[in-house]
């Protein structure tokens, strides 16, 4: 990050001159048939060089790429010093420069590999240990209930970053969970979801995890005095809230003053952003249900590609390729989304998980200078699993108007291996069918040698598939915790790599406070109709009329 707008690199106007140019002819098809070593050269094997053994294979070979441009790519890479700010986010240097913040989540997984001098690194290791001795008490049953009895359920109340890394990994993980500890996730202020939990737990067995960073998010602490309300209108003496209730926050004050005992607390720092905070105490939920050994393979496995990201040069280097390819479509294609597609039901919450990490990192049209953007920032991410959204929205994806490029996700095998794997096999064959089908489509010739003489033109022409629909296919051999802890980190240091190319900060998240602000205004107004005030006609006339048909 040069100072300089994106759009003022050399690299940039070259790119822009290549897609000018080029694109026409960058067809999926004709680059495969004449070169049959495009696999080989647009694809890289990731093997860890320290931790437990993770392998990833990145096939970016479907994608609408050619030497030319990936080298033009890489050149945009060094010319936005890529490279540089990556070893100042690992030194601790304060690249979050609106909150004077350095970004330290590599810090949290490094088990004492790289140097890194900041307040609150030297911390790391005893915020581990601490989370293994409770996670091992609460796991054996040694940590008991105000009635002596065992917990056999958590909830992790939180929201945001405090709340969609530990959905998404537990879920990922499941098959090495605790299956006799029930887990639940409430974040949402609507009550219906604290309500509908606590239907479900028993006051005398159940452990809430209070998960705010800042400890003042109104969700989270709503639903946090509804618990604790909920708890004690059965345990009664708010002694017991000790046995009960635990927080993992950077706010030791708020903590206190809600009433949880500082020793129940799992303490974190500002450096670490919410949205990177699974591995922080923010995972103390992830440790309680798959256990602190496989949580801290899970940290191992995303510290290889740390190392990975830093050491290796840009050419084989997986999160700037990533990165780069989607600076192609985003900027000069034009294309406005990336599909995460992960054919592996575990997945399942994948998606969900980067639209926090990618759209709340690099959503944003101001660069760090505060100079507007002039050209296209962070992609829309959304996507589903497996076999599903080929029901749903793939239509659009290989026939409609809109370029939409895709990362497919699969492990070669599964955790459930049904009759000899039937079901993976059938999975893998559409994960392998869709982005062939979507690179090579169906020729009109085709089409009309298929329906024969009698089919009407506009059915023919119904039935032809353009292709070359872009796609990075991202293959590995189980779901391990250490995979999975590489792949999360593959994502964000290609949201970090863009974030640096756009010149934007990927670590603050200005955006979601101007809502926060009006819904507080509007709370005090909500009681009398003559008390809304300094609106605009369409949400005085909305609160109008909740006020006349509200019950309560
Ligand atoms: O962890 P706390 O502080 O409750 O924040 C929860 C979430 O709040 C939102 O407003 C965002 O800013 C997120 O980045 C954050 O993860």
């Amino acid at each position: 990050m040069s100072g300089k707008l994106a759009s003022e690199y050399p690299s940039w106007k070259k790119l822009q001159e290549l897609y000018d140019s080029e694109h026409s002819k960058i067809v999926l098809k004709d680059l495969f048939a004449q070169d049959p070593d495009r696999f080989a050269k647009f694809s890289k094997e990731y093997n860890s060089s320290s931790g437990p053994d993770v392998t990833l294979l990145v096939d970016l070979s479907k994608n609408l790429v050619t030497e030319p441009v990936l080298d033009s790519l890489l050149s945009l890479v060094r010319e936005a010093q890529v490279e540089e700010y990556r070893d100042k986010m690992f030194a601790g240097e304060h690249i979050n420069t609106s909150e004077d913040r350095s970004v330290l989540h590599v810090a949290l997984r490094n088990f004492d590999d790289f140097k890194i001098a900041e307040q609150g690194v030297d911390e790391v290791a005893s915020v581990l240990n601490h989370m293994k001795e409770f996670s091992e008490a609460v796991r054996s049953g040694e940590w008991k209930g105000y009635t002596g009895k065992t917990i056999n359920t958590i909830v992790n109340i939180g929201i945001g970053g405090s709340d969609l890394g530990p959905v998404m990994v537990t879920e990922a993980l499941k098959p090495y969970s605790k299956r006799d500890l029930t887990t639940h996730f409430v974040s949402n202020i609507d009550g219906t979801h604290i309500a509908e939990t606590l239907r479900e737990c028993d006051p005398e067995r159940t452990l809430f995890i209070i998960a705010s960073k800042t400890f003042t998010t109104q969700e989270t602490i709503t639903n946090a005095e509804t618990a604790r309300a909920w708890f004690l209108n059965v345990a009664k003496d708010k002694a017991h809230v000790a046995k009960h209730f635990v927080a993992l926050s950077t706010n030791t004050k708020a903590v206190t003053a809600f009433g949880i005992d500082e020793s129940n607390m799992f303490q974190f720092w500002d450096w670490v952003g919410g949205r990177y905070s699974l591995w922080s105490a923010i995972g103390l939920s992830i440790a309680l249900v798959i256990g602190y050994d496989n949580f801290e393979q899970l940290l191992k496995g995303a510290h290889g590609m740390d190392k990975h990201f830093k050491e290796t040069p840009l050419e084989n280097n997986l999160p700037v390729l990533m990165a780069a390819v989607g600076i192609w479509y985003n900027d000069f294609y034009g294309s406005q989304t990336l599909a995460l597609l992960p054919y592996d039901q575990y997945l399942h919450k994948f998606a969900d998980y980067f639209q926090q990490g990618d759209m709340e990192s690099n959503g944003k049209f101001i660069t760090k200078n505060g100079q507007r953007v002039n050209y296209q920032t962070g992609p829309i991410i959304w996507g589903a699993s497996g076999t599903n959204g080929q029901h749903s929205f793939y239509q659009l994806v290989h026939q409609g108007t809109k370029l939409i490029p895709a990362d497919f996700i699969a492990p070669t095998t599964t955790h459930n291996p049904i009759e000899h794997s039937k079901h993976h096999r059938i999975l893998l064959s559409n994960f392998f069918a869709q982005p062939e089908a979507l690179a090579f489509g169906k020729t009109e010739e085709q089409v009309r040698k298929e329906l024969g003489p009698n089919a009407s033109e506009a059915l023919i022409k119904s039935k032809v598939f353009e292709g070359n629909r872009p796609s990075t296919s991202i293959m590995f051999p189980l779901l391990t915790p250490a995979t999975l802890g590489a792949l999360i980190a593959l994502y964000e240091h290609k949201i970090f790599v863009q974030g640096v190319i756009w010149g934007i900060n990927s670590f603050d998240q200005m955006g979601v406070e101007l809502g926060k602000v009006l819904a507080k205004n509007i709370l005090a107004q909500l009681e009398k109709p003559e008390d809304v005030k300094g609106h605009d006609s369409s949400t005085t006339g909305l609160i109008h009329y909740y006020q006349k048909y509200r019950k309560e």
